[in-house]
């Protein structure tokens, strides 16, 4: 039975061999497989263990907790130094007596222990999150250049993506839009019994990333809706050992989709149009019952006109191109004054005269516990009281400040309470320095092929021309003739009240 994968079907916790996706900060993630360890790895006691700038985590932490928990650090020896450590040591910290090795014997004793029991640190934590295309895309391992999530989601809706599509994908480069069309089109595992399920048939012509990707894709266990075939499109097409995938949306990453269009096709036909009739075995890899919706991807526009040239040429219609500026809007509280001073997006001076002479007067302050710090006896005394009162008589003329963390004013207290995420204004502002122009993409559809049995077809579905009553809008004729008869019927009506009417006295 095949294992079902975390990009598809969701869990509530964290299971081992499957992958996960370490969030180290908003920006940063990392994908991780997690293990189970039963002696200790590489050296480290605890098992398998990642590394980060925030700290070591051991595998058994990140284990059986659920999807979105944040994870402590935990007290790890970090590389060789882990292998020679005395081993005493780390029974202290996990609290299992053992006997300690001479450093000779040190590795080989280590590999044959049982894992460890993790110890909290005092600092760093990560988050465990279940893999989505959006996160994985945000983590892979780059060998080509990507299709980014705002990009591939508007792109698979209008190509009309949805579970139980089949759709074409070249070249498959990363995986990266092949982990996002196959969540979009898959609506189960295929069992064997040719049942037809929603499926993704990839295509890539560069045999390193051909074979890594084919490893991925069985690593996250999508092998069943993913399908990768090592090929050069533009010369070989899209057939699958002589079958047709029977596609209805097909997405074109090529450094030349024109030189591919022609194999998405009815009817075989040459680059440029011509038909070509010489080999009868051919096949369209197109769903021949249904619309077909394209998408290529391409990064300047005479790569653009070049494509819709050749859709146009070889009968693809409502074609039209859209680039993709995304930006992301940073919303947040724009505070003013000085108890913030430290904060980004915060202008750190005062915001009235109040809060001017206040921090005037806690700086006075400052001053002046560093002169006492700095002088002792009776002289320091009298300058500390001349400085009070400077502060004072500079602010508003009461005899002494307010203790330290007390406010006199009313207004202040109210502030000062008022929580963090509440305090300031809410503004929004684009980032700046972003990278907007990836690729220009171009949309066309292809309608299906219509012949005399499919109009026989549609005829007994939707019988036409023995048609007994007309209903809705008629022609002008039979319009004046209804209105005329309706006037004269009404006609007839007020002379038959009439006649019924009693006569008046005269
Ligand atoms: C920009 S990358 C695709 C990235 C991919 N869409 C992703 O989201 O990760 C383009 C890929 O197309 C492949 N390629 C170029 N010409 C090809 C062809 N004629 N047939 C198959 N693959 C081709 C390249 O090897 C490269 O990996």
């Amino acid at each position: 039975m095949t294992r079902s994968s975390p990009f598809l079907e969701k869990s509530l916790s964290t299971t081992p061999d499957t992958l996960a996706i370490v969030s180290l900060s908003r920006n940063n993630f990392q994908p991780l497989r997690l293990e189970q360890s039963t002696s200790a790895v590489d050296g480290y006691v605890h098992g398998a263990t990642l590394n980060t700038r925030f700290g070591s985590f051991p595998h058994s932490t990140l284990l059986g907790i659920p999807w979105g928990s944040q994870v402590r650090a935990s007290v790890v020896d970090t590389g060789s130094r882990a292998r020679k450590r005395r081993l005493e040591e780390i029974e202290s910290d996990s609290n299992t007596p053992t006997p300690v090795p001479s450093q000779d014997e040190g590795d080989e004793k280590v590999a044959q222990r049982v894992v460890a029991k993790a110890v909290a640190a005092s600092s760093g934590f990560v988050y465990i999150l279940r893999p989505t295309p959006e996160l994985w895309t945000s983590s892979l391992p780059h060998r080509t250049q990507v299709v980014y999530t705002p990009d591939y989601s508007y792109i698979l809706q209008r190509i009309r993506a949805r579970p139980g599509t089949r759709i074409i994908e070249a070249g498959a480069g990363s995986g990266s839009f092949t982990h996002a069309s196959t969540r979009a089109v898959y609506n189960g595992y295929p069992n064997g019994d040719g049942e037809r399920k929603g499926k993704v048939f990839s295509f890539e012509f560069h045999e390193p990333r051909f074979q890594k990707l084919r490893q991925e894709i069985k690593d996250h266990s999508l092998d069943g809706v993913v399908q990768i075939t090592h090929r050069d499109v533009c010369e070989d097409g899209f057939l699958i050992d002589g079958q047709s995938p029977e596609a209805t949306a097909v997405f074109l990453d090529l450094p030349a989709p024109w030189d591919a269009i022609h194999h998405l096709s009815r009817r075989k036909i040459r680059k440029g149009g011509a038909e070509d009739d010489a080999d009868p075995s051919w096949k369209s890899p197109l769903d021949p019952a249904q619309t077909v919706h394209i998408c290529t991807f391409s990064p300047c526009i005479e790569q653009v006109s070049r494509t819709v040239t050749e859709m146009r040429t070889l009968g693809w219609t409502d074609i039209d191109m859209v680039e993709i500026a995304h930006r992301k809007i940073n919303v947040m509280r724009d505070r003013v004054g000085v108890s913030f001073p430290m904060e980004r997006g915060v202008c750190a001076t005062p915001s009235d005269v109040k809060e001017a002479l206040k921090k005037l007067k806690s700086d006075l302050k400052k001053t002046h516990e560093f002169h006492r710090a700095q002088q002792s006896g009776p002289s320091s005394e009298s300058l500390d009281n001349k400085m009070e009162v400077d502060a004072d008589s500079a602010t508003d003329g009461s005899s002494r400040p307010p203790p330290d963390g007390e406010t006199s004013n009313a207004d202040e207290e109210d502030q000062d309470q008022e929580p963090v995420f509440m305090q300031g204004r809410l503004t929004h502002r684009t980032e700046q320095d972003l990278k907007t122009h990836t690729s220009y993409l171009v949309f066309a559809v292809l309608p299906r092929e219509w012949d005399a049995e499919a109009e026989e077809a549609a005829m007994a579905k939707w019988p036409c021309g023995n048609e007994t009553k007309t209903i809705g809008n008629l022609d002008k004729q039979v319009r004046k003739q209804q209105k005329r008869e309706l006037l004269a019927s009404r006609k007839r009506k007020k002379r038959a009240d009439d006649t019924q009417a009693p006569a008046e006295n005269p």
